[in-house]
C-alpha cells in the first residue's frame, strides 16, 4: 500500500525532470495528497526508476494502473507549454482531476482567480485583479502585478515582472527574468527569450528577445 493509506488522496505528477521536482515538493509542502510516482511519456526504460525518492512510470499505458490503484489527480509538471496543454486535457479526458499548486511562500492577493493545473512556485507574487487560467506555470519569484490576465498554458519563467495589465496569451512563454511593462499584450503561442524588455505588443507566435525586445521570427 502506498503511504498514506486508503483515505488520502493520491496524485501522479506527469513529468520527471528538474520542474517535476520543483512541483512534486510545492504538493509535499502543502500536505493534502500522497504523490505515487512521476509519469514519463518521452524517455523509453524508465520504468521503476527511483526519481526524487519515488518511482517512475514508463508511457501512457501505466496511467490506467495507476488509475486501478485509485489515483484520481495529477498535475503536469513540465515546460513545453503547447504539449502541457495537450496532456492537460488528456488527463481529463481519462477522468482526473488537475490539482493547483501553490507554493506556501508565494504572495497571492485574495481576489486572484488561479485556474485548475497551475504552478505558483516558491517566492512568487501575484497582486490583486490578476486572472490566471489553467496549467499555467508562475515561476520562481516571478511577480505579476495588478489587474495582469494569464491564458491558459503560459510559463511565466523565474525572475519575470510583469507589470499592471498586461496579457500573455495561451501558451505563451516569457523568459527567464524578463521584464514587461504595463498593458502590453504577450501574443498566444508567444517566446520571449532571457532577460528581454518588452515595451509593445508582440502579435501570437512570435520568438521576441533583446533590450527592448524585437521581433526576430515566427515560430511555426
Ligand atoms: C527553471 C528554468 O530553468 S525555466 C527556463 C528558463 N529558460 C529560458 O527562459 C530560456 C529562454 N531562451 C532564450 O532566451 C534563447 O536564447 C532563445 C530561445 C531566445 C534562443 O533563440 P534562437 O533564435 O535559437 O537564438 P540563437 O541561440 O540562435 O541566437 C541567435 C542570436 O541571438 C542572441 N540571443 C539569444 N537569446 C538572446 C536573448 N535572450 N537576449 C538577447 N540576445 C539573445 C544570441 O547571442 C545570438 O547572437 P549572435 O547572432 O550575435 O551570436
Amino acid at each position: 500500500m502506498w503511504p498514506g493509506g486508503n483515505n488520502v488522496k493520491k496524485l501522479v505528477v506527469w513529468g520527471a525532470s528538474g520542474h517535476a521536482m520543483v512541483v512534486a515538493d510545492i504538493v509535499r509542502l502543502r500536505g493534502e495528497y500522497d504523490i505515487v510516482g512521476f509519469l514519463d511519456d518521452v524517455t523509453e526504460g524508465r520504468n521503476g526508476e527511483e526519481f526524487f525518492g519515488l518511482p517512475v512510470f514508463s508511457g501512457r499505458d501505466s496511467l490506467a494502473m495507476l488509475c486501478g490503484q485509485g489515483v484520481r489527480h495529477a498535475i503536469v509538471a513540465f515546460g513545453n507549454c503547447p504539449a502541457r496543454l495537450k496532456v492537460a486535457e488528456y488527463l481529463r479526458a481519462q477522468g482526473l482531476e488537475l490539482v493547483t499548486a501553490v507554493h506556501p511562500s508565494a504572495v497571492v492577493a485574495r481576489d486572484v482567480v488561479i485556474g485548475e493545473g497551475t504552478v505558483v512556485a516558491a517566492g512568487a507574487v501575484i497582486n490583486p485583479g490578476v486572472h490566471v487560467g489553467a496549467n499555467v506555470i508562475i515561476n520562481t519569484s516571478a511577480s505579476v502585478d495588478h489587474e495582469c490576465t494569464i491564458e491558459d498554458g503560459a510559463h511565466i519563467c523565474p525572475g519575470v515582472r510583469l507589470a499592471g495589465r498586461v496579457a500573455v496569451g495561451e501558451g505563451a512563454w516569457i523568459g527567464i527574468g524578463s521584464s514587461i511593462i504595463d498593458r502590453v499584450r504577450i501574443g498566444a503561442g508567444s517566446f520571449i527569450g532571457a532577460g528581454s524588455v518588452v515595451v509593445g505588443d508582440i502579435p501570437d507566435n512570435a520568438l521576441a528577445y533583446g533590450v527592448p525586445a524585437k521581433i526576430r521570427k515566427r515560430i511555426e
